[in-house]
C-alpha cells in the first residue's frame, strides 16, 4: 500500500508533465494554425489581385508568382504589406491599404505605413519609432520573388527592389502571349449607359464626352474580361413627340407613303414648339397625338418611327466616324416597364400627391422624384425608374455605369436613393455608378459654342478636325512621304485621336477647352505625340529587316533606362484596375504619356542597333533591346485601343 502511495507525487508529476506537454503542443498548434492563417489570407490577397500562386502548399517561404500578361504588381506589394502588418501587429485595428508608392528616387517601391502604424500605437500608449516599425514590417514580410532586396531608411521608410529576373520573364510571357488578361473568374455583367442624345434634338458636345468617355470605359471593361451591355439610352418618348406627330400629320399629310424631307429636324421641332404654344387647337391634338401613340395606334406609331429614323442616321454617321459600337435602347422600350413599376411603387405606398403630380420621396433626399405628372405622363425619372429595374431584374446586371452630364448628378443620386428605399435596388449585388464630367468650353472659356452662338454641329466639328489634321500633316511635308492611302489613315488616325484624347486626358470631372491648336501640338501630352511614338517604335523594328531577331533572347533591362521602362510598362494592369473604381481614363492617358517619354528616353541613351558610318548599313543588333521596343510597342498599341485611339503603321 506505502509502495502505491509513494509513486502518487511521481504520478502528478507525470500528469503535470503531460499536461505542459500538452499545453505546449496546444500552443504549438494554434501558432500553426494562426500561420496558417495568415497564409492562407496571404493566399486570398494574391488571388484576389489576379495573382496565382503556384506553390501554395509546398514551400511558404518563397512565394512564387505566376508570370501573365496581366500581373499588378502594386497589388502584389500593397497584399504583401498589409499581410505583414497583420502578422507584425496582430492587435492593430484593420489600418485599411498600406501606403505603397511606386518610382521613388530610392528604390523601386517605397511603403510608408511605418509612420501611421506609429501613431496608432501611439494612441495605444505604445512609443516606437517609425524605423523600428518598419524594420518588424520587414522581418514578416515574408520572400516573393518580384522582390529583389528590402531595406529600411532612417526615417522608417520602406524601400522595395523588384527583381529584373522576374519582370523580364514578365515581359517576355507579353511579347510571346500578346498583351491579353487571362479568362476572370468572377466576369460580371456592366452595363454602360452612354451617349444617350435626344431625337429631333442635335447631339452636343456634352453627348461627344458621354460617346468617348462611355466607349472607353466599355473598352476597359471588355478588355479585362467583363460582359459589357453598352446601352444607348436615348430620349425618344415623351409629350414633345405629340407636337412633331401632329406637326407631320399636318405638313405631310402622305407620310405613311412616302418618306418626308424633314432633314433639319431641329428646324421642325422649333416649328412645332411654336405651334404648340401659340396654337390652342394643335396644342389639344398634340396631346391627344401623345395619348395615341403610348396606345401604340399604328399610325402614330409609324409617324413616330419616322421621326426617330431621321435623327438615328444622324447619330449613326458619329459613330461609325468615332468607331463606336452602341446598343439602341430608348426611353420608349420601357413604356410598359414605366406603368408597372408606377403600379408597383403606388402599390407599396411610396407615392404622394402633390397637386396632382405622384411624387416619390427617399428618407434622405431633399428633393422628390416626379413619377407621373399631372397630365397622367410620365418622365425622365419614370423611365430612369423603370431601365434601372429592368437593367437588374431582367438583365441579371452586376454594375450599372451612368456615363451623363455631371448636371445630372442630382437626379441619379435621388434615384438611387429611392430605387434602393423601393427595394428595387439591393447595393449590396448590384453596384450603380454615376460617371459624371464637365462642361466642354471653347478657347474664350466660355461655353462651347459657334461664333453665331448656336451648338455646335457635331459633324462639322469632326470635319474640321479632319481638316486640320490635314494640314498638320502637310505642314510636316508627310504629304510627299506617305502614299494617298497613308495619309488617308493618318489624317482620321490624328483628327478623331486627338479629339477623344483631348477630352480623356483631363480629369472627367473638370472643363476642358476645346482647342485644335492645343490637341495636334505634337510635343505635349496629345494623341499625335503618342502616335508619331509609337509609329517611330514600329519602324525600329520593321528597319531591321532581315536582321530580325530571336524572340528567345533575353529581355535587355540591365540599363537603368530599360530598367526604368520596364517598370513603366508594368504599371499597365495596376492603371486599369484604377480606372474600373474611379472611372477616370485620365489614369491611362498618363500612363501611355509616361511610356512613350520614358521610350524617348531610353532610346536616346541605348543603341538598339548599329550602323556603318561608311555604307548605313546595320552591323550590330542589340536584340535584347529591339524585343523591348517590340514589348513596348504592344502595351503603347493595346492602351491606345482601349482609348479608342486608331494607330497606323506610318505617318
Ligand atoms: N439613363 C439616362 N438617363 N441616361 C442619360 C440620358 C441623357 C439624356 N438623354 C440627355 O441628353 O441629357
Amino acid at each position: 500500500m506505502d509502495a502505491i502511495l509513494d509513486t502518487i507525487p511521481q504520478l502528478i508529476k507525470d500528469i503535470e508533465q503531460l499536461e505542459d506537454f500538452k499545453t505546449e503542443k496546444e500552443n504549438e498548434r494554434q501558432l500553426l494554425e494562426s500561420q496558417n492563417q495568415k497564409l492562407r489570407y496571404r493566399l486570398k490577397l494574391l488571388k484576389e489581385a489576379g495573382v496565382e500562386v503556384s506553390n501554395e502548399e509546398s514551400n511558404m517561404d518563397l512565394l512564387n508568382i505566376e508570370e501573365h500578361a496581366m500581373i499588378n504588381l502594386h497589388s502584389v506589394l500593397i497584399n504583401l504589406f498589409s499581410n505583414a502588418i497583420k502578422t507584425a501587429y496582430p492587435t492593430l485595428e484593420d489600418i485599411g491599404q498600406p501606403a505603397v508608392s511606386a518610382g521613388s528616387k530610392f528604390a523601386d517601391y517605397q511603403c510608408n505605413a511605418s509612420m501611421q502604424i506609429c501613431k496608432l500605437l501611439k494612441a495605444k500608449g505604445e512609443n516606437v519609432s517609425p524605423n523600428v516599425v518598419a524594420k518588424k514590417l520587414v522581418e514578416c514580410l515574408g520572400q516573393c520573388d518580384i522582390i529583389e532586396k528590402v531595406d529600411v531608411s532612417g526615417q522608417g521608410f520602406i524601400n522595395v527592389w523588384l527583381s529584373r529576373d522576374k519582370l523580364r520573364k514578365i515581359l517576355h510571357y507579353v511579347l510571346e502571349h500578346k498583351l491579353m488578361p487571362k479568362p476572370l473568374s468572377n466576369r460580371e455583367k456592366v452595363i454602360i449607359d452612354f451617349s444617350s442624345p435626344n431625337v429631333a434634338k442635335e447631339m452636343h458636345v456634352g453627348h461627344l464626352r458621354s460617346t468617348i468617355i462611355g466607349e472607353s470605359l466599355c473598352r476597359v471593361f471588355e478588355f479585362i474580361g467583363h460582359d459589357v451591355l453598352r446601352l444607348n439610352h436615348i430620349g425618344d418618348w415623351g409629350t414633345q413627340f405629340g407636337m412633331l406627330i401632329a406637326l407631320l400629320q399636318d405638313k405631310f399629310p402622305d407620310y405613311k407613303t412616302v418618306s418626308p424631307p424633314i432633314n433639319d429636324l431641329q428646324q421642325f421641332y422649333k416649328q412645332s414648339k411654336v405651334l404648340f404654344d401659340s396654337d390652342l387647337e394643335f396644342k389639344k391634338r398634340a396631346y391627344d397625338c401623345v395619348v395615341k401613340l403610348q396606345s401604340m395606334s399604328p399610325d402614330h406609331v409609324q409617324a413616330w418611327k419616322l421621326i426617330c429614323d431621321v435623327s438615328r442616321k444622324e447619330f449613326q454617321k458619329i459613330y461609325e466616324r468615332l468607331n463606336v459600337s452602341i446598343i439602341e435602347r430608348g426611353e420608349s422600350f420601357y413604356q410598359s416597364r414605366m406603368e408597372n413599376v408606377v403600379k408597383e411603387l403606388e402599390n407599396k405606398g411610396f407615392l404622394e400627391n402633390d397637386d396632382g403630380r405622384k411624387i416619390m420621396w427617399s428618407p434622405d433626399s431633399s428633393i422628390p422624384l416626379t413619377i407621373v405628372k399631372s397630365d397622367g405622363g410620365f418622365t425622365y425619372d419614370t423611365s430612369d425608374m423603370a431601365a434601372l429595374k429592368q437593367r437588374i431584374e431582367e438583365e441579371k446586371a452586376d454594375r450599372i455605369i451612368y456615363v451623363v452630364d455631371a448636371g445630372q448628378s442630382v437626379h441619379f443620386e435621388i434615384l438611387k436613393k429611392c430605387a434602393i428605399h423601393a427595394g428595387i435596388l439591393d447595393p449590396s449585388k448590384v453596384r450603380m455608378d454615376f460617371v459624371g464630367f464637365g462642361v466642354v468650353l471653347g478657347e474664350d472659356k466660355k461655353k462651347f459654342k459657334t461664333r453665331s452662338g448656336d451648338t455646335v454641329r457635331l459633324v462639322s466639328l469632326l470635319d474640321e478636325g479632319i481638316k486640320r489634321a490635314r494640314d498638320k500633316l502637310v505642314e510636316k511635308g508627310r504629304d510627299k512621304v506617305l502614299t494617298d492611302e497613308e495619309l488617308k489613315l493618318a489624317e482620321t488616325a490624328v483628327a478623331y485621336g486627338c479629339i477623344k484624347y483631348a477630352d480623356l486626358c483631363h480629369n472627367r470631372s473638370h472643363d476642358y477647352v476645346f482647342s485644335f491648336d492645343k490637341m495636334l501640338d505634337d510635343k505635349g501630352n496629345t494623341a499625335v505625340y503618342l502616335l508619331y511614338a509609337l509609329t517611330r517604335i514600329r519602324s525600329i523594328i520593321n528597319n531591321l529587316g532581315t536582321h530580325t531577331q530571336d524572340l528567345n533572347e533575353p529581355i535587355s533591362l540591365d540599363h537603368d533606362k530599360e530598367w526604368k521602362l520596364a517598370k513603366s510598362l508594368l504599371r499597365f494592369s495596376e492603371v486599369l484596375l484604377k480606372i474600373t473604381e474611379d472611372f477616370c481614363l485620365h489614369h491611362l492617358c498618363e500612363y501611355l504619356y509616361d511610356v512613350a517619354t520614358t521610350f524617348n528616353e531610353f532610346y536616346d541613351n541605348c543603341y538598339c542597333i548599329e550602323k556603318s558610318p561608311q555604307t548605313g548599313e546595320i552591323v550590330k543588333v542589340y536584340t535584347g533591346r529591339i524585343l523591348l521596343c517590340k514589348v513596348t510597342a504592344e502595351y503603347m498599341d493595346t492602351g491606345l485601343n482601349i482609348l479608342g485611339i486608331n494607330t497606323v503603321s506610318r505617318m
